[in-house]
């Protein structure tokens, strides 16, 4: 059972432990496979996890280093981890300092991923088991700084290989929908099809799976990798295309009005934190003999900016969406899938969404309505009652 002050984490971080009565379909897609998820938030969202740590053996409960933990996705990672498998369970890296109000952040270390030998002596101190590689340079920031996107994406993943076939540890290094590019087919695009990216964060993945897969045929190293579609999380992105799909939510809270960077009519595939969080998890908990490749797709739902304001408005209805085009990031988002087909991750080793877009909606606003009240020191009341 989750301590007090690790249940409160979980409930801020969106892994909600009470129900909804939220039930709308995830419709608001063109991709016929997407369209067949209606859903409804779990009464127990927890319970997938709690099910999956009970089902470990006490002996292969795993002792997992992240990189760039302090990101985006990590430190969701971080607390489920702990949830799971116990406090110790998780050494948290990244290269900047925690700021006071991180209180979720724990067994921290400063780990830059370009030092290869650090990254030995963080493994072989800490007993660790699995590599969770995070740490890279977005699409749109990787486009301001290619020489540095280069360094974190390229050689921080070969480094991140080096050590892993070194010490036999299990390794994730995360994909993305920006490993395809314009002559990918945009609908319900495959796991194997034409990847000509044209950013360089999308070029240095592409990179990254091709060398974790040469690495698991030519050493033996059990690289797993998921492409990741936006995911929308209450906790500050990175530098992504996909950003304004978490900033809409705290300018519809702050202000009632979004100014959004892409086209009406732009269409993404997206996820929710939660589930991105239980990929990652079901997918390094899979037998090795149920993988057929070692890089899937995942995906949750497919929406436009139009469609996701109509989404806030169910719940906010003076909220205004307007535009102000950014041409790179339109560029970058008009040479991306619209949706995923992610049925062979469903048939190998049984992953599953459980949020479609009006069930992410519902939890983002409660989500920063609870952190807004704290910032304003009032006492917050239960995210969704
Ligand atoms: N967030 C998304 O929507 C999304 C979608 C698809 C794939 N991904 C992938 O998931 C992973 C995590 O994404 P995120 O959104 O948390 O990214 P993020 O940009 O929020 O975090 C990346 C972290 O890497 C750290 N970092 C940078 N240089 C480093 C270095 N030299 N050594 C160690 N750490 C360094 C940064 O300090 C940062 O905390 C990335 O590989 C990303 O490509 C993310
Ligand atoms: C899609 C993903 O890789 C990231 N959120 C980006 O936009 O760059």
């Amino acid at each position: 059972m989750a301590s007090k002050a690790l249940r409160s984490c979980l409930l801020r971080r969106g892994a909600q432990t009470t129900s909804t009565s939220s039930s709308a379909a995830a419709a608001s897609t063109t991709s016929s496979i997407q369209q067949q998820r209606g859903m409804a938030i779990p009464a127990d969202p927890l319970a997938r996890f709690r099910q999956l740590a009970n089902a470990t053996p006490v002996g292969e409960k795993p002792r997992v280093l992240i990189t760039g933990s302090l990101g985006q996705l990590g430190r969701g990672l971080a607390t489920m981890l702990r949830f799971m498998y116990g406090e110790d369970s998780v050494l948290m890296t990244d290269i900047r300092k925690v700021r006071a109000d991180e209180t979720d952040v724990c067994n921290y270390h400063f780990l830059d991923i370009l030092n290869e030998g650090a990254i030995d002596e963080a493994v072989v101190n800490g007993r660790v088991t699995t590599l969770i590689h995070f740490s890279a340079l977005l699409s749109a920031v990787g486009e301001q700084n290619v020489p540095l996107a280069l360094k974190v994406n390229c050689q921080g993943v070969q480094n991140i290989l080096e050590v892993a076939k070194r010490h036999s540890l299990k390794v994730f290094i995360p994909s993305t929908i920006g490993a395809f590019g314009p002559e990918t087919p945009r609908v319900d695009t495959p796991d194997i099809t034409v990847q000509r990216p044209k950013t360089i964060y999308g070029v240095s993945k592409v990179y990254a799976e091709l060398l974790g897969e040469y690495y698991h045929h030519r050493f033996g190293v059990d690289f797993r990798s998921l492409r990741f579609p936006g995911i929308i999380s209450a906790t500050k992105p990175g530098g992504g295309t996909t950003d304004y799909a978490i900033k809409i939510f705290y300018d519809a809270l702050k202000d009632g009005h979004h100014v959004c960077y892409l086209r009406p009519d732009t269409r993404l595939p997206m996820m929710y934190d939660t589930d991105c969080t239980a990929s990652v998890l079901f997918f390094l908990a899979a037998q090795s003999s149920s993988l057929s490749m070692r890089t899937y797709n995942v995906t949750g739902f497919s929406f436009t900016p139009e469609e996701i304001a109509a989404s806030i408005r169910k719940f906010m209805p003076d909220f205004r969406i307007t535009y102000e085009i950014c041409p790179m990031r339109q560029r970058i988002a008009d040479s991306w899938p619209q949706s995923l087909d992610d049925s062979i991750a469903r048939a190998d080793w049984a992953w599953k969404n459980d949020y479609g877009l009006d069930q992410t909606t519902e939890i983002m606003i409660a989500l920063i309505k609870r952190e807004m009240a704290r910032e304003k020191g009032e006492s917050p009341k239960a995210v969704i009652a």
